[in-house]
């Protein structure tokens, strides 16, 4: 049976009645159609290892081909899996095409005075903020209320991590060195950043992609775990730009997705680990801690948000490779980072420190694990907010793993997975858009619905300060 057919029939063989989030369980995934668009939107792109919220084409494989799949390739209309990595191939690519890699990422304030409108552009995300359809009229003025309330808390945390974010520099750094590491496999490439809420926007980096006249493109968020807020928002963009904007009509590309399960990723972290665990003076007795940066639970449970199973899956990808070197330390998985009045995955980091050190344990090594560079949240919540609370609860030692950053066994697996994902890139139709516009289904008696509803939740909203408190003084 060719890989094809086989992967037919383990999709056929799938259950189809179950939540998104059980279905992924323990399931390596590829499919085709990448985005969370309607059925009758005609538009197809090819994904690694992914998850959207169309459910359609997906195809499932076993465990144990979990590395095949980064690695190699066949393509049809509707799947393709990589299967052996061609050098010729790359050589074939640089003489023929102009090749574009589009680094997707957060973005963060330059400076002080940037906090305030960097955060409403976070909380104007409907992926940030997922209000139902009948409120998202709301989306703005809510946007504008919670960042103004929360920009006090957030500058000083900048402040005391020397006045802005260190993202775009870091994340500028990583493409030198990705492009670097790309020429010495051979592949000349344009490598693209584009951040979703602070300068260079995903729209500037697409102007540009333009200009340069890239003609294949290949798309790479530098989070390693899929969520619906972070690669999952920058998609969505790109899926809008790419639907209405001719320049990507029949420009091949390809999105990865997800890349936590990549060797060459697992095998950086656990050095990371390794090498931080030797600084304690009780190396063996060390808890490996790992903090993810937390969503609400309502993603996972409601919306289909791989993240937690994702997050778990590569924290027990970590614990082997370590475990295969000869360390054996105990481990737990936390949440960091909770923001507003709803509830988030947990256990909470902050709560599981305290427990921790109430159950006797000594020495906690905290490892980041959502996110490959260094950012606020490494520098201030987990190095200064953490570590304060550690002390005081009983934790004598007390270590952090640094961000990959510019890891060069790091760098260097993510221009392999630039190089296999290039003969996935495929091109894209544009969608018909009389049916996938949302507006026209408004009417007017909707609309009247909708202000009333409005006006009631904003007056709650505006008139029980307990409630915008919390947005205040949650722990981000
Ligand atoms: C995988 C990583 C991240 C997930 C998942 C994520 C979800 C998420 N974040 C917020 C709210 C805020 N995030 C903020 C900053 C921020 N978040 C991430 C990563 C993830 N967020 C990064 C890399 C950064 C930027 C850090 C920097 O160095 O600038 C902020 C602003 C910071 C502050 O102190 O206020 C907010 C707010 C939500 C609500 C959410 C899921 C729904
Ligand atoms: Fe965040």
């Amino acid at each position: 049976m060719d890989s094809i057919s086989m992967q037919t029939k383990l999709l056929s063989s799938q259950p189809t009645n179950l939540p998104i989030s059980h279905k992924f369980t323990n399931l390596s995934r590829i499919k085709t159609c990448a985005f969370p668009v309607r059925d009758d939107c005609s538009f197809k792109l090819v994904l690694h290892q992914n998850y959207s919220s169309a459910s359609h084409n997906l195809i499932y494989l076993p465990q144990r081909r979990r590395h095949a799949i980064a690695t190699n390739a066949h393509s049809s209309a509707d799947t393709c899996i990589i299967d052996k990595y061609d050098s010729d191939q790359v050589h074939s690519i640089t003489k023929q095409e102009r090749v574009g890699v589009l680094l997707l990422n957060l973005g963060g304030p330059d400076n002080l005075d940037d906090v305030q409108p960097f955060l409403y552009n976070l909380f104007a995300d409907p992926d940030i903020i997922r209000l139902p359809r009948l409120f998202k009229f709301l989306q703005k003025p809510l946007a504008k209320l919670i960042s103004v309330l929360r920009a006090p808390k957030s500058k000083e945390a900048y402040a005391s991590i020397g006045g802005g974010s260190p993202l775009l520099r870091i994340t500028n750094e990583q493409a030198e060195a990705l492009k670097k590491a790309l020429q010495e496999k051979k592949l000349h490439a344009d490598i693209y950043v584009g951040m979703r809420y602070w300068h260079p926007f995903t729209e500037e980096a697409i102007d540009q992609i333009k200009k340069d006249h890239i003609t294949k493109l290949v798309i790479l968020p530098l989070y390693p775990q899929f969520s619906i807020s972070t690669s999952g928002s920058s998609i969505r963009v790109l899926n809008d730009i790419f639907r209405e904007d001719g320049y990507f009509e029949g420009l091949p590309i390809s999105i990865i997705e997800s890349w936590y399960q990549r060797d060459g990723y697992i095998k950086s972290m656990a050095d990371l680990i390794q090498k931080e665990l030797l600084s304690f003076p009780n190396s063996d007795e060390v808890m490996i801690f790992f903090s993810a940066h937390g969503v609400p639970v309502s993603y996972v449970e409601e919306a289909g948000d791989p993240y937690k199973v994702q997050m778990e899956d590569c924290v027990s990808l970590i614990i082997h490779e370590l475990k295969s070197r000869g360390v054996k330390n105990s481990h737990v998985l936390a949440y960091q980072s909770r923001v507003g009045p709803v509830q988030w995955l947990k256990p909470y980091t902050d709560e599981l420190i305290v427990e921790l050190g109430q159950q006797g344990v000594k020495s906690l090594l905290a490892v980041p694990i959502s996110f490959v560079s260094e950012h606020i949240e490494t520098l201030e919540e987990i190095d200064m907010e953490y570590k304060e609370l550690a002390l005081e609860s009983g934790i004598e030692n007390w270590g952090r793993v640094p961000a990959l950053n510019c890891t060069s066994s790091f760098i260097s697996d993510l221009a392999s997975l630039v190089i296999e994902a290039l003969p996935t890139a495929t091109a894209v139709a544009r969608a018909r858009n009389n049916n996938c516009n949302d507006k026209d289904e408004l009417d007017i008696m909707q609309y009247v619905v909708k202000m009333l509803f409005g006006s009631v939740i904003a007056f709650f909203l505006l008139f029980f300060p307990r409630l915008l408190a919390l947005f205040r003084n949650s722990s981000l």
